[in-house]
């Protein structure tokens, strides 16, 4: 199969789990645990045989409710958390013939700065708050084996403007900016390697909806942009419908759907489904 036919990003039965398990969840398949939880010894499943593809130039929409174990499974693309049992492959990455999860750790740090990009809820876990924004940028650059200083400034300079952020802040601290800006320094750093895949978790969740709406719009405007896949996590609908091509709805660290957006939509299977989509509607 040619590489622009595989999926940019295949999943298949990734398992993570806190806590080693016990007779008592171990060998009931889910059924002695309430919700993700195993009341004996406290292990907790967070997510349970996960399988998607993501394909190329797709946004992938991840939805459930809080501790449905979204978070969790974008950490372990991100080698942020190990998984505890599972698969994953990249088509950039040895054309999509090796896990990533057995890849060493110097390989995961070359998949993470090249082929990869994330931008967190919470800006602090990928800015340098003590960096200047583009001194962000350079960060990551530099991570992925550039030195050139005059090609590095006019990169962060292009990437940042094309953010929104005025060519007068560039050599501000993210720290001075308003939490719309932190998060478009966030995109702008995520994007600076050119990598295939985007992974974004509740990014705009804590916004004011002037400054989501704003932040959607730029998502929506550099995936057409670009082509780039992305990988959207949210707890609120709204967001993976204004996004998402595809859906995939989680529970208790459960798929119970997957879908066409508008399919999930119109047509919700899971009474879970059902009741998120009726919250849309009130
Ligand atoms: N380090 C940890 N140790 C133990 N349990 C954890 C840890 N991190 C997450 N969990 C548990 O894993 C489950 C999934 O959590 P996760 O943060 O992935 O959910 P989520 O869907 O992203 O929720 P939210 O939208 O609130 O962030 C939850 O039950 C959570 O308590």
């Amino acid at each position: 199969m040619e590489s622009y036919e595989q999926p940019v990003l295949s999943v298949r039965h990734l398992n993570k789990q806190y806590g080693s398990g016990c007779v008592n969840c171990r060998a009931s398949r889910g059924g002695r645990l309430i919700k993700n939880y195993c009341p004996v010894c406290s292990t907790v499943y967070a997510c349970r045989d996960i399988s998607f593809e993501v394909q190329a130039g797709e946004i992938l929409g991840v939805v459930g409710e809080s501790g449905s174990g979204k978070s969790t499974l974008m950490q372990c693309l991100y080698f942020d958390q190990s998984v505890s049992s599972g698969e994953a492959y990249i088509n950039s990455y040895k054309s999509g013939r090796e896990n990533i999860f057995m890849a060493s750790t110097q390989q995961q740090r070359y998949i993470r700065n090249l082929m990869m990009g994330k931008v967190y809820q919470n800006p602090v876990m990928s800015l340098k708050m003590n960096f200047s924004a583009i001194g962000n940028i350079a960060d990551k650059l530099i991570a992925a084996g550039n030195r050139n200083v005059r090609e590095m400034e006019a990169r962060g300079k292009e990437l940042l403007e094309h953010v929104n952020i005025p060519v007068y802040r560039v050599k501000e601290a993210p720290g001075n900016f308003s939490g719309g800006m932190q998060q478009r320094v966030q995109i702008a750093k995520a994007l600076s390697n050119n990598p295939p895949l985007l992974l974004l978790d509740e990014v705009t969740t804590g916004l004011d909806l002037s400054v989501q709406a704003s932040v959607l719009d730029l998502i929506k405007k550099i995936q057409r942009q670009l082509q780039i896949s992305m990988v959207i996590v949210s707890h609120d609908l709204g967001v993976i419908r204004m996004l998402a091509d595809r859906t995939v709805v989680m529970l208790d660290g459960r798929i119970i759907e997957q879908g066409l957006t508008d399919q999930i939509l119109e047509d919700p299977q899971h009474s879970y489904t059902q009741q998120l989509v009726q919250s849309l509607l009130i």
